[in-house]
């Protein structure tokens, strides 16, 4: 099976495409939605918060108090670590058994939907980046109509990602998301071809004899290291 790590910066548009994808039945996972699962009440992960961030932090309904938490860890870089923390290893946990279960049945192709997976480390465990952009004046203003937040809100947002310029050198694949939705899916379409000429055939010897499996998709993640370790090597070279 490959597995294609989907990723940009906040606003890009990534769940725009993930449903552009599900809509041609491509097999998604995405950690945005893992990340609210794991701390629905009773989970160890939402004591956590609480130990961290106070009793405040639940709402009367016993849920999590998203924007009061976000107001937070938006703008204070220790406490979104201490967040980060708590809630990182349980989305990963879920992703990984989210992604075994698409394995299992068989199918070719697992999209994984991760605002993170650069920053997070997790871009070395996929078989293909792809990243989708559009500049950051694009982003802000998407971001402030989506969230009716301010610009300040917005950017301290923005801010608390990696710059999308320094994601697109772990790119295999970018999706130029700057212009309307109709200029986006024939780009949608270009990139389900590639998916499945990268996919080819040996995925299904893959998933009838597992030993092969895990031996071939160790060397897929290794290349698939080496290459991209390359290349933003070679680009930070260029602009230093
Ligand atoms: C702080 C929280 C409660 C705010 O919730 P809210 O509903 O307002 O935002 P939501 O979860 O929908 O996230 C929206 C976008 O914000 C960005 N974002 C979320 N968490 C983070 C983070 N820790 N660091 C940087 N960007 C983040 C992502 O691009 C994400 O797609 C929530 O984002 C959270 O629990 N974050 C920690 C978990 C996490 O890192 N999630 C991202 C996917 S693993
Ligand atoms: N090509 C486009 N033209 C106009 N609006 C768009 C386009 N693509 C996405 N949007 C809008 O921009 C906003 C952000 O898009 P989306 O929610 O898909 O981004 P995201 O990268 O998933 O964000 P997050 O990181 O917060 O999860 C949404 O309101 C969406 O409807």
């Amino acid at each position: 099976m490959l597995v294609v790590g989907l990723t940009g910066g906040i606003a890009t548009g990534k769940s725009t495409v993930s449903s552009l994808l599900k809509s041609r039945n491509v097999p998604l996972v995405d950690a945005d939605v893992i990340a609210r699962d794991v701390v629905l009440p009773g989970s160890s992960a939402l004591k956590k918060i609480v130990k961290v961030f106070g009793e405040d932090i639940i709402r009367p309904d016993g849920y999590l108090d998203r924007p009061k938490l976000g107001a937070i860890v938006f703008n204070d870089a220790e406490k979104r670590k201490q967040l980060n923390a708590i809630v990182h290893p349980a989305v990963i946990r879920e992703m990984f058994w989210a992604v075994m279960r698409h394995w299992w049945r068989g199918d070719k192709i697992c999209v994984v939907d991760v605002p993170l997976l650069i920053e997070g480390g997790l871009w070395k465990w996929v078989g293909l980046v792809v990243v989708v952009y559009c500049s950051n004046e694009i982003q802000l203003q998407r971001l402030m109509t989506r969230d009716r937040s301010s610009r300040e809100d917005a950017l301290s947002r923005l801010n608390a990602q990696m710059p999308i310029a320094e994601k697109l050198e772990y790119a295999d694949l970018v999706i130029d998301n700057s212009g309307s939705i109709q200029e986006l899916e024939p780009q949608i379409d270009t990139l389900l071809q590639k998916l499945e000429r990268k996919a080819g055939w040996s995925w299904r010897v893959s998933w009838l004899f597992p030993p092969w499996g895990l031996v071939s998709a160790l060397g897929t993640l290794l290349f698939a290291h080496i290459r991209r370790s390359r290349r933003v090597k070679k680009k930070r070279s260029r602009r230093t």
